[in-house]
């Protein structure tokens, strides 16, 4: 066995944190294929930045995962840099011993823990621009609004949470998977520290941000826990990273690097597909089981107008657990809908409870739900799921039920997020890769600033907001819970502006146009 061999000589590209005493790395590259020394050096070029030196080549071999990639050199050229990559144990090592000091931020929604958080909980959602984007001549209404419907939503949606429990939750689970990470990226040699920034609720990214700064972290790798990158999901929550990282000094200078999207992992892939087998066993017939994936849905208007890649993501992650099944021996049929649409816009579908009732009617009797999006337990796979959409698939005919687990602190995907991680820290203040390369690698990274402009170029308005909602757990609601919303948001509007008193002047916005 050969091995290539390479001296980073400078990595950094912020003179704030140098790595001073980068030793001499060697990183293996299997052969087993024809490259020439010739297209490894060009390979190994394009892949590091342009200070790095390739100190010596002398031969390597592939191994087996890439004998499917044939005949392509930029094809083989991206595995060889993920090889890179992931091979460089001694490198990442580095990272963390040496004079930095790696932290992961897993980013999450976050969820009320008690009844008395809820409507804060939803005030904070609602006021979030890339859930509910107003045209900008009406942005000083954000808040006021969001005040509004978080408001007259917060009965209904503490009812949902009073019936799990009393609060979500997405606080413990995700503690507990930030924990795991830690374990696991220490027994693989990474010793990182592990943080929490929720978007909504505590911890608050900020809180997060605070506690990485008070332990002096030099790099950084962002981690959203959303398997597919939404607007509003991963999106949201890194824009706001990227409006904190503005404003500070230390953060300005902290290197890091993001993981947009990590739905075509692997070890993700592999572990979704062994639940789905293991519950399907659980059937009589699990040959005949429907396997009914459900995602959460977005409004369309953030695909089609906005450009929000979630369904295409989604899409290729039900084909790709599909296929892992097929090598798994199981190749029941499957569908893919959406679920916990809010108000009375288009949302993506079909629409899971629509399907439900569709399949019924076609006599399918077994269904498997698998939660899809998302990758703890919460009040939607909690209530929705194993209450609502069960009750109304028995009242459609369909006799056997069953739910798969949200991943959790699953090992091989805690493993595999840990990879995930540590294949990414070579690209650590890296200047960011190319957009076609972000998107061809296997772990597309960036900085925040490159991701965002990538998603959202022209920084174009998201979809006009969903200003009609529907705050009942009930469909049928939605019309006239819209107009009332819509009626009280203009009384209020009136009383602000007669009055000189309400949310506009509580936030002082209105003394603006006094
Ligand atoms: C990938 C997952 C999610 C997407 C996409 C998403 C978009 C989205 N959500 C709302 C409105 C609400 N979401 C709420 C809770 C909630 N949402 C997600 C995930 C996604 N949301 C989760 C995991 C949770 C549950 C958190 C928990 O507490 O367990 C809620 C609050 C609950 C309720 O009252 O129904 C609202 C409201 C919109 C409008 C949106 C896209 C624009
Ligand atoms: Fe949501």
């Amino acid at each position: 066995m050969g091995c290539i061999e390479f001296t980073p000589s400078n990595f950094t590209h912020q003179a704030s944190s140098p790595i001073r005493s980068w030793p001499h790395s060697t990183c293996m590259v299997q052969r087993s294929h024809c490259y020439s020394g010739v297209q490894i050096k060009a390979c190994l070029r394009s892949y590091l930045p342009k200070n790095h030196i390739i100190s010596r080549y002398s031969s390597g071999w592939l191994p087996p995962r890439s004998l499917h990639l044939k005949n392509s050199f930029e094809k083989h050229s991206m595995l060889l840099r993920a090889l890179v990559t992931s091979k460089i144990q001694d490198v990442s090592t580095t990272f963390v011993i040496g004079e930095e000091k790696v932290g992961v931020l897993l980013l999450n929604l976050g969820g009320p823990e008690t009844l008395d958080d809820v409507q804060p909980f939803l005030f904070n959602l609602f006021a979030d621009p890339d859930i509910i984007r107003l045209p900008r001549l009406f942005r000083f209404l954000q808040k006021p609004l969001a005040q509004f419907i978080s408001v007259m939503r917060a009965p209904k949606s503490k009812e949902g949470y009073s019936s799990i429990g009393g609060g979500s939750p997405l606080r413990q689970i995700t503690d507990a998977q930030a924990e795991e990470l830690r374990k696991a990226l220490w027994a693989k040699n990474v010793p990182a520290k592990v943080y929490v920034g929720m978007r909504y609720w505590h911890p608050f990214t900020e809180e997060a941000i605070e506690q990485i700064k008070r332990d002096g972290i030099t790099k950084l790798v962002v981690l959203p826990l959303y398997p597919q990158f939404s607007i509003s999901t991963s999106g949201s929550s890194l824009r706001l990273l990227e409006s904190i990282f503005r404003e500070d000094e230390y953060l300005v200078n902290m290197q890091h690097t993001v993981i947009p999207s990590w739905y075509q992992r692997e070890g993700y892939i592999k572990a979704m597909a062994s639940l789905i087998e293991k519950e399907l066993e659980k059937f009589d017939f699990p040959e005949k089981v429907m396997i009914f994936f459900s995602a959460h849905g977005v409004p369309l208007a953030y695909v089609e107008e906005a450009g929000d890649p979630y369904k295409a993501e989604m899409e290729e992650c039900v084909d790709l657990i599909m296929e892992q099944l097929e090598k798994q021996r199981i190749r029941n049929a499957y569908t893919l809908a959406y679920q916990s649409r809010v108000g009375p816009v288009e949302w993506l579908k079909p629409y899971t409870d629509e399907t439900i009732i569709e399949l019924g009617q076609k006599g399918v009797k077994s269904i498997l739900a698998v939660p899809i999006s998302f990758v703890s337990e919460h009040i939607e796979t909690l209530e929705e799921i194993d209450v609502e959409y069960k009750e109304l698939a028995l009242k459609s005919g369909i006799e056997n039920w069953g739910r798969v687990p949200a991943l959790g602190c699953e090992p091989t995907f805690i493993s595999d997020l840990a990879d995930a991680v540590i294949e990414s820290l070579p690209y650590v203040g890296a200047m960011a890769v190319s957009n076609l390369e972000a998107r061809q690698s296997l772990v597309p990274l960036g900085s925040v600033e490159e991701l965002l402009a990538a998603y959202d170029s022209q920084r174009r308005e998201l979809p006009a907001p969903v200003t009609v909602w529907q705050w009942g757990w009930t469909k049928s609601a939605e019309t006239w819970n819209g107009r009332a919303a819509m009626l009280a948001v203009f009384v209020l509007l009136v009383l602000e502006v007669t009055t000189g008193e309400g949310f506009l002047h509580q936030w002082g916005i209105l003394p603006l146009f006094h």
